[in-house]
C-alpha cells in the first residue's frame, strides 16, 4: 500500500512557483493558504501531506524526518548544512549570492560584512584568505553599508533593483541559486517508490537530470 508522503513547502516567494511546477506535473498541491492560517494540510486521497514552513526551517524538518521531502533554496541548504539528500534542481526562484558594496569601497584594515548567511559568508572569506568580521542580520541587508554598520554585504541579487535603488554595486557573484527538492535519508529508502514517482513527474516538466548528493 502506498505510504503518505510528507512535503515541507516553504511559505513566501518560492511557494507559488513550486505550486505551479506541481500542477504542471499533475501532482496535488493545496491552495496558497492566503485564506487560511492552516499549517498542515492533509490530502489523504492523494497520499500526501503538506507542511507549510518558514523557508529556512525546511532542511531542519527534512533532516529530522518530520517531513520526507522538502523544497528549499540552495542558499539555505549551504547556510544550514543539514544532513539531507539533494534530489532535484527545480530551476525556480533563480538568483545569485553576491558580495555587494558602495562604489567607492576600499579594503580597510578592519573589514565588516553584514549578511543573513553568516556561515556562507565566513566560509567564502576564509577560503579567500580574507579576515573579516561577519555580522548577522535578518533582512533589509542593503541598509548595512548605507548606514555604516558594515563595509560590504553578502546577499542575494535577482533583478538588481534593490542594489540600484540604494546606490550599491555588485562586486563579485559567489554562486547561483535555485530551489532544490531534498529528501530525508531514511524516507528516501523507506518511501522510495513514492519519492521516485514524484521526482520522475517533476523531472518530466523541468527537463533536468536528477542529482543525488548529501546536502
Ligand atoms: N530576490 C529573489 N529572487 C529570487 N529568489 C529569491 C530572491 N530572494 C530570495 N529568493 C529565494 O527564495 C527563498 C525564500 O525567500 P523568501 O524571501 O520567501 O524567504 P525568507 O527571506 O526566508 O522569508 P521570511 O524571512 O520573510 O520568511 C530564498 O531562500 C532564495 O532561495
Ligand atoms: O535583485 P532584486 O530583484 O532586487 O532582489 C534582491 C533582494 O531580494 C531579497 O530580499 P527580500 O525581498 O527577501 O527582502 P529582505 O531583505 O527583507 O530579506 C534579497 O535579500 C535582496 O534584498
Amino acid at each position: 500500500m502506498a505510504q503518505i508522503l510528507k512535503v515541507a513547502m516553504p511559505k513566501g516567494r518560492i511557494y507559488n512557483k513550486a505550486a505551479e511546477l506541481f500542477r504542471m506535473a499533475g501532482l496535488p498541491i493545496p491552495p496558497d493558504g492566503e485564506a487560511s492560517r492552516k499549517l498542515v494540510i492533509e490530502l489523504p486521497e492523494a497520499g500526501m501531506e503538506f507542511i507549510l514552513a518558514k523557508p529556512v526551517d525546511v532542511p531542519t524538518y527534512v533532516e529530522y524526518g518530520v517531513a520526507d521531502i522538502g523544497i528549499v533554496g540552495k542558499d539555505v541548504l549551504l547556510e544550514e548544512n543539514r544532513d539531507v539528500y539533494e534530489l532535484l534542481d527545480l530551476g525556480i526562484a533563480r538568483c545569485r549570492m553576491s558580495i555587494i558594496g558602495l562604489p567607492d569601497w576600499q579594503p580597510g584594515i578592519q573589514q565588516r560584512v553584514a549578511t543573513k548567511y553568516p556561515n556562507v559568508a565566513s566560509r567564502y572569506f576564509r577560503e579567500q584568505g580574507q579576515q573579516v568580521e561577519v555580522v548577522k542580520l535578518n533582512g533589509s541587508i542593503e541598509l548595512a553599508p548605507l548606514i555604516g554598520l558594515a563595509d560590504r554585504i553578502v546577499d542575494m541579487v535577482e533583478t538588481g533593483q534593490t542594489l540600484r535603488d540604494n546606490g550599491l554595486i555588485e562586486m563579485t557573484s559567489i554562486f547561483e541559486i535555485t530551489s532544490r527538492l531534498v529528501a530525508n535519508r531514511v524516507s528516501y529508502r523507506m518511501k522510495n517508490v513514492e519519492i521516485q514517482l514524484l521526482c520522475d513527474r517533476l523531472q518530466a516538466v523541468i527537463g533536468q537530470p536528477q542529482v543525488h548528493t548529501g546536502s
